[in-house]
């Protein structure tokens, strides 16, 4: 490595795996374009979730479903673009691997050799067994995602807390131990009971990430735009938010116009 070249120590899969094992937990969030990817990667975030919660940050659809598998790819050529450390984790949009393993394969296989990402999420368990299979004798890193999965929201017709019924709880367990054995190296569970969630975590050794899903799992993960306040409309109980930068951003934008519109922009300095 050059002198003026920084080094970075990349956070991979296994180093999840031992921070799991040493009790560090895991700072997740999303970014979907360069620049905002290259500030969550300089604060230290340890995995960028290109979601595809992109659909609804970035494109403004009411689900996830409508997001293709080409432009998840450019969201997720972008955000590799800007990385130094963070592991990079790509959402197989809705679609692109439901309908048999191969399909999923050949998406996975596209996410990887065209974004340069370093691994995939799915949605499921038991149901996409054989896509997850597929993925991972390819050599191709796969990361869970179980309890609430918003790409079968129309399934369910609401985003209330998943797994209150011992029945569903039952199954979600079966499903994360299930992932574990196939060789998924994290889960991320969804808007579940915190005390699911930490029997989850507690029953496999990879690591569990959660939303909604309370304190005694391995991480956090949020939606960029949650936490910075930049989404106004988005108000569950398990978001934390940082700053209010819808009003900031707001507040700047109007003092921008205003001094356009006052002739103060641009000044004697800032013009030739
Ligand atoms: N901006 C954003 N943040 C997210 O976390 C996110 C997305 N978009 N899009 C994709 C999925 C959808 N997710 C969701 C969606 C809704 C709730 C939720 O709790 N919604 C309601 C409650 C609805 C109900 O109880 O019926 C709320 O309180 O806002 C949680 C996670 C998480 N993901
Ligand atoms: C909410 C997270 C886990 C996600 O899947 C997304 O942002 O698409
Ligand atoms: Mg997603």
């Amino acid at each position: 490595m050059s002198a003026t070249k920084k080094e970075y120590k990349r956070v991979t899969v296994k180093s999840l795996v031992d921070m799991k094992k040493n009790g560090e937990k895991i700072s997740m969030l999303t970014a979907y374009d360069y620049s905002m990817a290259k500030i969550v990667d300089a604060a230290n975030v340890d995995v960028i979730l290109v979601g595809d919660s992109a659909s609804n940050v970035m494109a403004g659809h009411e689900t996830t479903l409508p997001i293709t598998l080409d432009q998840m790819i450019y969201h997720a050529s972008s955000v590799i673009r800007a990385v130094n450390r963070a592991l990079v984790v790509v959402d197989i949009p809705f679609g692109s691997y439901q309908s048999d393993p191969k399909e999923a394969l050949r998406s996975a296989i596209r996410i990887m050799k065209e974004s340069g990402a370093h691994a995939v999420k799915v949605e499921g368990g038991q149901e996409i067994k054989e896509s997850v299979k597929r993925i991972l004798n390819a050599g191709i890193p796969v990361m869970g995602h179980l309890g609430l999965t918003p790409q079968s929201i129309y399934k369910f017709g609401t985003y209330t807390v998943r797994a209150k019924e011992e029945e569903e709880a039952h199954k979600l367990i079966e499903d994360a131990k299930l992932l574990e054995k196939m060789g998924c190296f994290a889960i991320v569970l969804e808007k579940i009971p915190a005390k699911l969630a930490k029997e989850v975590a507690e029953s496999v050794s990879i690591p569990i990430i959660g939303i909604g899903a309370g304190n005694g799992v391995d991480g956090q993960v949020l939606v960029i735009h949650d936490l910075l306040g930049i989404t106004q409309e988005f108000n569950p109980r398990f978001l934390r938010r940082y700053l209010n930068l819808y009003e900031e951003m707001g507040n700047a934008i109007s003092k921008y116009v205003d001094d356009v519109k006052t002739r103060d922009f641009p000044s004697d300095e800032e013009q030739y």
